[in-house]
């Protein structure tokens, strides 16, 4: 079956209200396989609640949410995985453990407990996968004994141990020292391009926004009433090919906007 048209993630009037809290409205959005969305927005706008509803932890309130053009499970799968910002590992686990858990546990279920050539094979993934993430080195420590930026890497090494196709990153280097945050913006690039991954990152730095991926989305309420603030919900105001000419433009006037809302 040829499924290069249709989109590996689509959004139709898809709605996510809390009793009378409407916190997101009337997504339409398509998203190809392959495209990399940085999403802006302000606090509480809906972003994270966005990226629930992509990994099955949420459900919208109304509309569909498709993947590969059928309805999303409301579980999550093994096709997403996701990154926060902090917290994605287990602390009393090493590298290794960390990265090989997952897969164990679904092994377990099958096969009881996991051990001889099985064991073997799955270490020796878990080996590979951290050698890419640069962490051979650290495959026996606990996260407490690595840097935020080797425990970012870490839940990374965890997300693509199943091999998904869509990565969810919620803030993913918002708490990395900027040298280190360079560092991951050309590891998640390269990482992205190897492996035709779909990417949903939210950032809240701007310049991060537009410097990584193929797409940027801004979340903002189009509509406010001050008397009742939760009546409305965010919707995508603007969904920017990046790359595109008239960039800097955008940027001001998003930089200007944010500068206002600051004040
Ligand atoms: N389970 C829930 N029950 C009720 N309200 C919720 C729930 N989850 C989120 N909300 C509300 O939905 C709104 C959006 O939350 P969300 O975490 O998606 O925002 P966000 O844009 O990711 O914010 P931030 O940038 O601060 O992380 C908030 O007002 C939040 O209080």
């Amino acid at each position: 079956m040829d499924n290069s048209n249709t989109p590996i993630i689509e959004a139709k009037n898809v709605w996510k209200e809390y009793g009378d809290h409407v916190v997101l409205e009337r997504l339409n959005l398509k998203v190809m396989q392959g495209d990399f969305i940085s999403i802006l927005g302000t606090s509480g706008c809906g972003k994270s609640t966005f990226l629930n509803m992509l990994l099955g932890t949420q459900a919208p309130s109304r509309g569909e949410l498709l993947l590969d053009g059928k309805p999303l499970s409301s579980e999550p799968g093994p096709e997403r995985g996701i990154v926060f910002q902090k917290y994605s590992v287990f602390p009393h686990m090493t590298a290794l453990q960390n990265v090989m858990v997952a897969d164990e546990f679904e092994m377990s279920k099958v096969l009881g407990k996991v051990w001889g050539s099985s064991k073997g094979e799955l270490k020796d993934r878990a080996m590979a996968q951290l050698e890419r993430l640069g962490l051979t080195q650290a495959a026996n420590k606990y996260p407490a004994e690595m840097s935020g930026g080797m425990q970012q890497r870490l839940a990374i090494a965890q997300a693509l141990m199943k091999k998904p196709r869509i990565l969810l990153l919620d803030e993913p280097f918002g708490a990395l020292d900027p040298g280190i945050r360079k560092d991951m913006h050309v590891l998640i690039n390269d990482i992205w391009q190897e492996q035709n991954l779909t990417i949903f990152m939210i950032t809240h730095d701007l310049h991060e926004g537009f410097k990584l991926g193929s797409r940027l989305w801004v979340f903002d309420k189009p509509r406010f009433d001050p008397q009742e603030p939760d009546r409305y919900g965010s919707q995508v105001t603007f969904d920017i090919p990046l790359n595109a000419s008239g960039q800097e433009d955008i940027i001001a006037s998003l930089q200007a906007k944010e500068q206002k809302e600051v004040a």
